[in-house]
């Protein structure tokens, strides 16, 4: 039973949160024009570009590069973790740290050794450690203009990243296409706010559908991202169990696992992310996975992803992503804001 009502918002500190996810098309904007004016690395051309960062700084990185992937000439990488791989050395590849409190210790070893490699840096983020760095190396540092949780600030990283990409040649015509997705996502906003009652609130049915299962986010091509976005959001903000899947990848693996254990198939929730944009083979493959898996007794549900270019798809169902994880939080009757396993994690290191 959905607890929609309005002591259970007041029960939980959420006001906050609600303001931050009401607020990410603006983030965009915000972080592009502030993206326009910073300073650059040198310009030259790069063999590639890294995006060291973790969670969701690692996310932005994530959709950025699905976003720029049919249009951006040199390769990008995003690195998640302590180590850089052998080529990642010279100043021709660009390497850019993205850490919004600056202090995850995975971004931080992998800048430190692009700073030992002479690699061409940049970070991003609200300052700590890794705004220090960045000044010690001389490095362009690039300031999140807004307070907040790395998970509530995806449209500071990914705006900012796609102005650095626009500045250094690397993704003609942006500006347009980030505005228009910015239109769309707030056209898309109005279904899923809170004073809409579940019967018109896709986001609110999505959260209910999920409740009390374990839940899977299939997508193919640019929406990964997205589909990752929603399983991270559905762990730290629900603090829920969920998983994402790769279309056509798990067409050959996944799809042959989902008999055992027989009595969890029907505690399972797989959300699909269908587009217009994928190409056709990929649109069968997501029509007919999600039409077998629900055969086999599991529960299925279908996202057709709105907007009209990539850009908007991947940032309405971003959007979408984070009502249904916050309104998750709120029927499951759990503060969405602490962290408090990775917090202990953290001590344990
Ligand atoms: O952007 P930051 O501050 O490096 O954080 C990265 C990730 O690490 C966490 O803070 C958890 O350790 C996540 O909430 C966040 O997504």
């Amino acid at each position: 039973m959905i607890n929609d009502t309005p002591e259970r918002y007041l029960q939980l500190d959420v006001e906050n949160l609600y303001a931050m996810i009401q607020g990410l098309p603006g983030q965009l904007t915000r972080a592009w024009k502030a993206g326009m004016e910073y300073a650059l690395p040198k310009a030259r051309e790069y063999r590639g570009i890294v995006f060291s960062g973790m969670g969701a700084s690692a996310a932005c990185a994530d959709l950025l590069a699905a976003a720029v992937e049919t249009v951006c000439p040199t390769p990008l990488w995003v690195l998640r973790g302590y180590d850089l791989p052998q080529w990642v050395q010279g100043e021709d590849i660009l390497f850019v740290a993205l850490s919004f409190s600056g202090e995850t210790e995975e971004t931080i070893s992998a800048f430190q050794q692009a700073v030992e490699r002479g690699c061409t840096l940049t970070a991003i983020g609200q300052g700590g450690t890794l705004a220090e760095m960045a000044r010690e190396a001389r490095a362009p540092f690039w300031q999140v203009g807004e307070a907040g949780r790395a998970r509530n600030l995806v449209g500071w990283g990914f705006g900012l990243g796609l102005a650095l990409l626009h500045r250094l040649g690397l993704v003609p015509d942006a500006e347009a296409d980030l505005r228009q997705a910015v239109e769309e996502m707030e056209t898309a906003q109005a279904h899923f706010a809170r004073e809409k009652l579940p019967a018109e609130n896709p986001a609110k049915r999505m959260a209910g559908q999920m409740m009390g299962r374990f839940n899977c986010f299939f997508a193919a091509e640019f929406l990964e991202p997205a589909a990752r976005r929603w399983k991270t959001q559905v762990n730290e903000t629900a603090k829920a169990w969920a998983q994402m899947e790769s279309i056509p990848e798990a067409d050959h693996n996944t799809l042959e696992g989902v008999r055992q254990p027989e009595e969890l198939l029907g505690q399972t929730m797989m959300v699909f992310f269908q587009s217009d944009l994928y190409r056709e083979e990929n649109r069968s493959r997501v029509a007919i996975t999600r039409r077998m898996l629900m055969l086999e007794g599991l529960g299925t549900d279908m996202i057709n992803a709105r907007g009209s270019s990539r850009l908007a798809q991947m940032w309405t169902t971003v959007l979408y992503g984070d009502y249904v994880a916050y309104y998750l939080a709120i029927f499951n009757g759990v503060d969405p804001s602490p962290v408090e396993l990775i917090r202990e994690l953290k001590e344990q290191l």
